[in-house]
């Protein structure tokens, strides 16, 4: 499973925040590529099994990003592992998913899973801090892209901005250095230029909080994001 790579724009959804059935709709047949249900914290089974439910009848993948063994539901698309590459903790990168697979080792199908690199950028995001980050400079950036492709071959390498627009040049920058992980983009996108200009610098573009603040905004970025050449 890993469509990831054919895919330009992408809505991240919030368990732990409402979504009315008529957002919900507008979300789902906006022409988006695909849904992600994520988020750092207040993400339980029960938040993630009900939104899931009320996202399967649509037509688009739908995701779910693990941040907790403990909300792993069956029957989704597909499962995405962060790996933090910038945490200063071993931890945030390969003990808790040493666990995990130790404890679901023989149920899990691989073919579902995609390993994200992920690089928080923004030192305010929950992540930044729940995953003991250090903020890494342009050099330090590059040459987790580079670990990211080559050493580990991950299918995908995540700058994460969550909560703040990022630096395009930097983006830009990496997708231009990696020929076979995808570069995801995500943060801070509240309006369909800012899409635009960042669906032209990354692969693909996640947009998140922008849907519970100004959903007409966000629905904007999906035909954008979709027209971009990248
Ligand atoms: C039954 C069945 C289907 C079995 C499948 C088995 C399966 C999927 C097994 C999983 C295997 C595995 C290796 C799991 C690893 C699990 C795990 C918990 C890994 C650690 C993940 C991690 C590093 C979490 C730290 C936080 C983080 C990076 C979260 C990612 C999401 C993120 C950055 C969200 C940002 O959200 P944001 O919008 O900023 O947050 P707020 O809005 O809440 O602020
Ligand atoms: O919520 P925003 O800031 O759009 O960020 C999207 C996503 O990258 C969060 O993981
Ligand atoms: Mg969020």
């Amino acid at each position: 499973m890993n469509k990831l790579s054919e895919w330009k724009h992408v809505f991240k959804l919030d368990p732990q925040k409402t979504l009315s059935d008529h957002d919900l709709q507008l979300i789902l047949e906006s022409g988006t590529d695909a849904v992600i249900i994520g988020g750092t914290d207040g993400v339980t089974f029960e938040n993630v099994s009900d939104l899931f439910d009320r996202v399967q009848p649509y037509d688009v993948p739908c995701l779910l990003e693990v941040s907790d063994i403990e909300v792993i539901a069956p029957e989704f698309d597909g499962y995405l592992i962060p790996m933090v590459l910038n945490s200063r903790e071993k931890k945030w990168m390969l003990d808790i998913h040493h666990q995990a697979v130790k404890e679901y080792g023989d149920i899990m199908d691989w073919d579902q899973m995609v390993v994200e690199g992920y690089c928080v950028l923004n030192e305010k995001a929950k992540v930044f801090k729940h995953a003991n980050c250090y903020l890494p400079d342009e050099e330090d950036v590059l040459a987790y892209a580079r670990m990211a492709e080559h050493m580990f071959h991950l299918p995908v390498f995540y700058l994460e901005y969550s909560g703040t627009y990022g630096d395009p040049e930097l983006v830009k920058k990496i997708t231009n250095e990696l020929q076979h992980t995808t570069v995801v983009y995500g943060g801070g996108i509240r309006s369909s230029k800012q899409a635009e200009e960042m669906s032209a610098c990354a692969d693909v573009i996640v947009v998140g909080n922008v849907l519970y603040e100004d959903l007409d905004a966000a629905l904007k970025t999906v035909s954008v994001a979709k027209k971009s050449n990248f």
